[in-house]
């Protein structure tokens, strides 16, 4: 049996689009609802038919919906549930797609009190935004992370991990605080290393723009498409994950003075020993497969 027969989502970006468009690939019976509060998005969802309605107004959106997904950015989840609170279904299931959870558990539990809310996070996504960014392939064979607050309704909890699994991902539950925690070296600081790298190449004196360009290939050239990730996106993620953030990179530049300290002292072995470790974490992250398991479609539209 299908999880939800009717879904609104709210936000048609990157993420909002890819699961319009997953859900609509996988259980095409279901009845897909789209609202962004840009019109120039609600234009172009509506030009490339990506749900079966887009409404002009977030109430209208979602008022027979039995699921209710926020892809907005996680600042403006609160501000997203309190649009649609007057129309929202009593029995509708809450849901969004966030990269921290704590922080938007609490932003929706204060608007939406007596709802069901069963936040989620696909473990998936890319450096572009917009609904032309999305594609339909992106969740497959990603982790979604599914973090019910305390005392959830179980069979809530199932029916949006259900959706999830319908749509090619495979479903993890975790506690909202140690998502963070998880999230905040896992995704977070990579992020916030690729925008200081670039940033500093970038300012470099006596090194040209042009040269930065003509040179980046290879490990920086990973770095510049993190960095060309969503400005509002990851200034809401490190504001609204503050805290796990901070600690993650208080333990990391603790680490980096080491091995400033390894290479002012010629410690060979220290570096060494430090990279051959990094090398088996690599070596066995591939060996389970969870090196970019989708190769062909990870990076590009469908
Ligand atoms: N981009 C990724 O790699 C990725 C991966 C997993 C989760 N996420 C999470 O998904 C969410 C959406 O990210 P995205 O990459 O799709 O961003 P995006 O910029 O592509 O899309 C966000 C959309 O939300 C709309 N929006 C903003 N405030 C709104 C509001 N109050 N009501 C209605 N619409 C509103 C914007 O107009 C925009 O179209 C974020 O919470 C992000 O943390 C992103
Ligand atoms: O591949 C990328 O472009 C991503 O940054 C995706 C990524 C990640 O860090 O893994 C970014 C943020 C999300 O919340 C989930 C996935």
């Amino acid at each position: 049996m299908l999880p939800f027969a009717r879904v609104a989502i709210i936000g048609l970006g990157l993420i909002g689009s890819s699961l319009a468009r997953a859900i609509r690939e996988a259980m095409p019976t279901v009845r897909v609802t789209g609202y962004d509060a840009d019109p120039d998005v609600r234009a172009v969802a509506r030009a490339i038919d990506l749900c079966d309605d887009v409404t002009d107004t977030a109430g209208a959106c979602v008022t027979d919906a039995e699921l209710v997904v926020l892809c907005v950015p996680v600042r403006a989840m609160g501000a997203a549930a309190a649009e649609i609170a007057v129309d929202l279904p009593d029995e509708a299931v809450i849901s969004d797609v966030g990269s921290c959870k704590a922080d938007v558990l609490a932003q929706l539990t204060a608007v939406l009190p007596d709802h069901r809310i069963i936040p989620a996070h696909p473990v998936a996504g890319t450096e572009n935004s917009g609904p032309e960014a999305g594609f339909a392939r992106l969740f497959r064979r990603r982790w979604c992370i599914v973090t019910p607050p305390a005392g959830a309704d179980p069979a809530a909890v199932e029916r949006v991990a259900e959706l999830w699994r319908r749509v090619g991902a495979d479903v993890e539950m975790m506690d909202p605080q140690h998502h963070d925690l998880v999230l905040a070296v896992t995704s977070h600081l990579p992020h916030l290393i690729a925008y200081t790298i670039v940033g500093t190449a970038s300012d470099l004196e006596g090194v040209t723009r042009s040269e930065v360009i003509k040179y980046s290939a290879g490990g920086f050239r990973d770095f510049t498409r993190i960095a060309a990730s969503d400005p509002t996106m990851w200034r809401d993620v490190f504001l609204a994950n503050k805290d796990a953030v901070l600690e993650m990179l208080q333990r990391f530049s603790e680490d980096l003075s080491a091995l400033q300290r390894a290479i002012r002292w010629n410690d060979g072995d220290a570096l060494f020993n430090l990279f051959t470790r990094t090398r088996a974490i690599r070596r066995s992250i591939v060996e389970q497969g969870q090196d970019d398991p989708a190769p062909d479609f990870g990076r590009r539209h469908d």
